[in-house]
């Protein structure tokens, strides 16, 4: 099977009872209707007007990783997945029929690494070359992890179609609601200390 350089995909990374502990304590939590799918912020905001993270203190500042996040990201640093422990969260929740438009996570305001776990429900992400001729789609299982570093980090873009069901081996795969947890590192020049010691 062709492969994205640079995914690593890990089926069965969370057990289905520590996911159905992480939903209880995400729909517990404020979500954010700024977008079209719901989202909720953490450690850093990323501004999606601005494609940046917000240091400038205009915006309302967002919690901290939650006590109940901690355990994910110290174990996605010890089992090498990281180059640090992640210091932002975002959680987005799709329903049947949501998608993401097909892009790179901010080069600029993040490291080599991105992450995304996912809960309830599966789904295909797309990723494209960046010749744009090349589409991979890679189907992400609940409970599964998916690394992307180098290319898929930094030169493949990805999407998940605004649909409500993918294409399977033997028909189309219903979605249902599915919620994601993605992880990253600031960079230092874009995190809020370091820009005001800049001026
Ligand atoms: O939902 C996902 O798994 C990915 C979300 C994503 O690409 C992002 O937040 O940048
Ligand atoms: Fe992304």
């Amino acid at each position: 099977m062709i492969s994205v350089p640079g995914v690593r995909y890990v089926p069965g990374w969370l057990d289905a009872a520590e996911q159905g502990r992480l939903v209880a304590r995400i729909d517990a939590a404020a979500w954010s209707g700024e977008l079209r799918r719901r989202v909720q912020h953490y450690g850093h905001r990323y501004d999606y007007g601005r494609r940046g993270v917000s240091s400038d203190g205009r915006s309302a500042p967002v919690p901290p990783i939650p006590g109940w996040a901690r355990p994910l990201v110290a174990r996605l640093d010890e089992e090498g997945h990281m180059d640090r422990r992640a210091d932002q969260m975002i959680v987005n929740e799709y329903l049947p029929g949501q998608g993401i438009s097909a892009h790179v996570d901010c080069v600029p305001c993040f490291g080599p690494v991105v992450v995304s776990v996912s809960l309830l429900s599966a789904v295909t992400m797309d990723f494209t070359d960046p010749d744009g001729t090349t589409r991979i789609p890679v189907r992400l299982e609940p409970g599964s992890l998916c690394v992307m570093t180098g290319p898929a980090r930094y030169a493949w873009r990805h999407a998940i179609a605004a649909r409500k069901s993918d294409p399977g081996p033997h028909g189309r795969l219903p979605r249902s609601r599915r919620v994601s947890i993605t992880l990253r590192t600031v960079l230092p020049h874009s995190r809020p200390a370091e820009s005001v010691t800049r001026g």
